[in-house]
């Protein structure tokens, strides 16, 4: 009975798999210690495996996070031809519904760290100012971009090529998306709310009002459901930190659907390089050749962007 008991709890256990954890901020992680190396190593092993990871992050206040989340809700109720000003030239920088995926909107606020780029989006949507949304967009941004940065400076210091990472921040960009899920009508049975895809980013940080619907790929093709609370923020690589690295960060395939019948507010920031996307030298060797040749980060958003637009067209039409 026992043996049995225990391969039923293996076979549930394996059936649910999970993302993996990781506590960036214990306390005896400083740089230079053991710790740090080893949880360098953790960080970075998560992303060959899993292309992505939870991780606490308490550096952004609970209550800023309400004040985020209730500010998206006001943003997302404001008029269609208010949200409509917010464009861009730049592929999914600006708002984005299609009829094919209904319950999905999105905004976007191009370099929303600085307070330049916050101060002009919510001038957009509030010409008569909103000074708190934009303060605590702002604040946001910036705090979560410093995860951005920390996760980063693990991965290139755990591959041994930190000499590359002043560079490589000093020509990061952000952009913020801001995503609101609504729930279906009556009668309405969609559940789709977009394409399985990859980021087209270097790295992904998504967070959301603890309403579950992101799904990840797993290597050997099994959807993880990433169950959301509050402080965890999920890090994802996005396809150019698989190129830069050759190939050893994977980089997940995911998607989101809607399970609960509540609205989901979401949140990704997005790092783009204005580096040419190379491996560096440190990971090309007769066992790594190189993968792919370099490339600018935005000439992939752009190409992607083409093929995906053209998807939802298609869906749309019944093609798909
Ligand atoms: O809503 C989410 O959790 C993720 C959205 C997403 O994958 C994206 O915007 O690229
Ligand atoms: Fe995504």
């Amino acid at each position: 009975l026992i043996a049995a008991e225990i391969s039923i709890s293996m076979a549930l256990h394996s059936a649910a798999a999970k993302l993996p954890v990781v506590d960036l901020f214990d306390e005896n992680c400083k740089p230079g210690t053991a710790s740090w190396v080893s949880k360098c190593n953790d960080v970075r092993v998560a992303l060959e495996e899993y292309g992505c990871f939870l991780t606490p992050y308490h550096q952004v206040p609970s209550q800023l996070q309400d004040q985020v989340f209730n500010s998206l809700q006001q943003l997302f109720d404001l008029p269609l031809e208010t949200k409509l000003q917010n464009t861009s030239h730049k592929p999914y920088f600006g708002y984005f519904k299609h009829p094919s995926i209904p319950l999905s909107e999105s905004m976007g606020i191009d370099d929303p760290t600085s307070l330049d780029g916050t101060q002009s989006f919510t001038h957009l949507m509030w010409p008569n100012g909103n000074q708190k949304f934009c303060q605590n967009v702002h604040s946001y941004a910036k705090l979560v971009s410093q995860l951005d940065r920390m996760v980063k400076k693990m991965v290139f210091e755990s591959y041994g090529v930190e000499k590359y990472y002043e560079s490589h921040i000093d020509s990061t960009s952000y952009l913020l998306r801001l995503i609101k899920y609504r729930v279906p009508h009556e009668g309405e049975t969609i559940d789709n709310c977009g394409f399985p895809h990859t980021d087209k980013s270097f790295l992904t940080i998504v967070h959301d009002n603890q309403v579950a619907g992101l799904e990840t790929k797993t290597k050997d093709g099994n959807w993880i459901c990433v169950q959301p609370s509050g402080s965890m923020f999920i890090v994802m690589a996005g396809d150019a930190f698989l190129a830069w690295s050759n190939g050893r960060v994977h980089s997940a395939t995911h998607r989101v659907v809607k399970e609960e019948n509540k609205e989901r507010y979401c949140l990704a920031l997005f790092s783009f390089s204005s580096e040419t996307i190379e491996a560096p030298a440190e990971l090309i060797d007769e066992a790594h050749p190189l993968m792919f040749r370099p490339f600018q980060n935005m000439d992939l958003l752009r190409l992607y962007s083409l093929d995906d637009l053209h998807r939802y067209d298609q869906m749309f039409n019944g093609q798909a």
